[in-house]
């Protein structure tokens, strides 16, 4: 039989899969590429407890839907930071990251014009799930190396202890789901 979590978020529910990730873990996996109606419920809602900012600034993939309606709804554009080098980009900033859904090691980049347009400013990062807190990190680090200044980090779920974190903006817990040995 197929494991569900159903989530409760800004008046809507959503089946979660739960998808074991390693012997003792499992998630509950939350996708929102494609869910137009859950992004577009959030976004105003993380909107509410952001801080005055310069520049949103969030990691691919999941969380470009997010950013695009919170940019969207404030008439602001955004940054993406990028998980592989493109040919396209001048003198690209790089850090490492393990996130807690990608086995293997990933890079985050920013486009050189990216990293310029940061100096100075005060960014907040934006994403849709914060557990491990690596991506996030990682996000921050190139943000440091490009001279920004973070004064928010948000997500639509804290999952597992991202939840007891007190440097974060989320909406809603997400539990994740251990096996005793
Ligand atoms: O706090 P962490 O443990 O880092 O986990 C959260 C991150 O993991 C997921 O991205 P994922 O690495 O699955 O990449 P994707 O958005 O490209 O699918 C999610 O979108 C967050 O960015």
């Amino acid at each position: 039989m197929d494991k569900t979590y159903t989530l409760s978020l800004c008046g809507l529910k959503r089946k979660l899969p739960i998808i074991k990730i390693s012997p003792e873990l499992s998630i509950a996996s939350f996708v929102i590429l494609g869910d137009t109606e859950l992004v577009c419920k959030t976004a105003p809602e993380i909107i509410k407890k952001l801080p005055d900012f310069d520049i949103l600034i969030t990691a691919e993939a999941k969380g470009i839907p997010l950013i695009f309606e919170i940019s969207r709804l404030l008439n602001q554009n955004y940054i993406i930071a990028r998980k592989s080098v493109k040919s396209y980009m001048n003198n690209p900033l790089t850090v490492t990251v393990n996130s807690i859904t990608t086995q293997k090691e990933q890079i985050l980049c920013l486009d050189g014009k990216d990293a310029a347009a940061i100096k100075g400013k005060r960014i907040a990062i934006i994403d849709d799930v914060i557990s491990t807190g690596e991506s996030i990190a990682a996000l921050e680090k190139l943000i440091v190396s490009a001279g920004g200044t973070i004064v928010a980090k948000a997500a639509i779920l804290a999952e597992g202890n991202a939840a007891k974190r007190t440097d974060i903006i989320y909406l809603k817990e997400l539990p994740l789901f251990t096996t005793r040995k």
